[in-house]
């Protein structure tokens, strides 16, 4: 099956094609959806700070507009990349996850970091470049672990006060300098609920573009400690019988499937396959 989302560096002199729109407040909708002519949408009282060459969708150009400000043109609305994750085409998501993150690194990487000249797009690579000093600054992406701790029938889930009312999901953490995922792993498990880990088993990885983690994901078996919940980041930590579990992360997540692939295989269900 072909991707009707593939990613390229396009030229951003060249005319036609689609573009998405993005601001502060996420992407520009209207009731056709995401993608809007581009040469139409250039033309609107819209205010450009950037513009890249993303990729192409159904085999059309796509180019990224990210704006200074978020008045929308009459008839448009903005929704936010979380909403585009929850629900609607996954490769629409995935098209919208990717320019994000472009977008993201774009507004940051409008200066070199090592001398503060401005800096240029540099032609066919997804690099910015400094002509003073020659730096090359390219997209951010930060590797994250994310582990299911379990314990038999039991696996270990928690709370961030940040997330929605009454939801718990799998620990996660940045890698730091230094440490490899399993070492990564067992530190932010040590940190968050004071338990050590054994047996760990790579499940897979999802990009995540809130705003440019890459998760990789862990099933790891409980060794020893009582879960004491680390002070700020850990709400609340439990063990959760598989048959009887609290509200659970969005479906798409890598949370969400390290949960239900665990389930399937304790209950001999069909194994979920992790969206990608
Ligand atoms: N796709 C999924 O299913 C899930 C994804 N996540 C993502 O995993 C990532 C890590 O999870 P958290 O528990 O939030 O991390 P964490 O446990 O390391 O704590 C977050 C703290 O790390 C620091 N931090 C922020 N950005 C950083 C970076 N790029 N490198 C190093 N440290 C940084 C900040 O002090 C922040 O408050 C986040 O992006 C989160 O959104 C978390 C859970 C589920
Ligand atoms: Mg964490
Ligand atoms: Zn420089």
């Amino acid at each position: 099956m072909s991707e009707r989302w593939t990613t390229a560096v396009l030229d951003t002199a060249q005319p036609g094609g689609w573009a998405v729109a993005r601001s502060s407040q996420g992407f520009l909708c209207n009731a056709q959806g995401v993608l809007f002519e581009r040469d139409w949408l250039r033309q609107q009282p819209i205010d450009v700070l950037t513009e890249h060459g993303i990729g192409h969708f159904d085999g059309r150009p796509v180019y990224l507009l990210e704006l200074r400000s978020p008045d929308a043109p009459d008839g448009c609305h903005w929704q936010g990349l979380r909403q585009f994750m929850l629900e609607g085409d996954f490769q629409v998501y995935r098209m919208l996850g990717y320019a994000a993150q472009i977008g993201t690194w774009a507004r940051e990487h409008r200066f070199c970091g090592s001398c503060g000249g401005p800096t240029l797009q540099v032609p066919g690579e997804r690099a910015m470049h400094c002509a003073r000093c020659e730096l090359r600054s390219y997209p951010r992406i930060s590797p994250s672990m994310i582990v299911l701790v379990t314990r038999g029938d039991e696996v270990l889930l928690a709370r961030s006060p940040r997330f929605v009312p009454g939801v718990y999901s799998t620990l996660a953490g940045f890698a730091e300098p230094g440490e490899s995922a399993e070492d990564c792993l067992r530190r932010e498990v040590m940190e968050e609920v004071q338990v050590s880990v054994r047996n760990i088993q790579y499940i897979g990885s999802q990009c995540w573009p809130f705003p440019h983690s890459m998760m990789l994901g862990f099933h790891a078996e409980y060794a020893a400690g009582e879960i004491v919940p680390q002070l700020d980041e850990i709400e609340d930590a439990q063990w959760f019988r598989i048959d009887a579990l609290p509200a659970l992360p969005a479906g798409r997540s890598i949370a969400r499937h390290l949960i239900d692939l665990y389930v399937g295989r304790r209950s001999g269900l069909p194994e979920p396959v992790l969206p990608g």
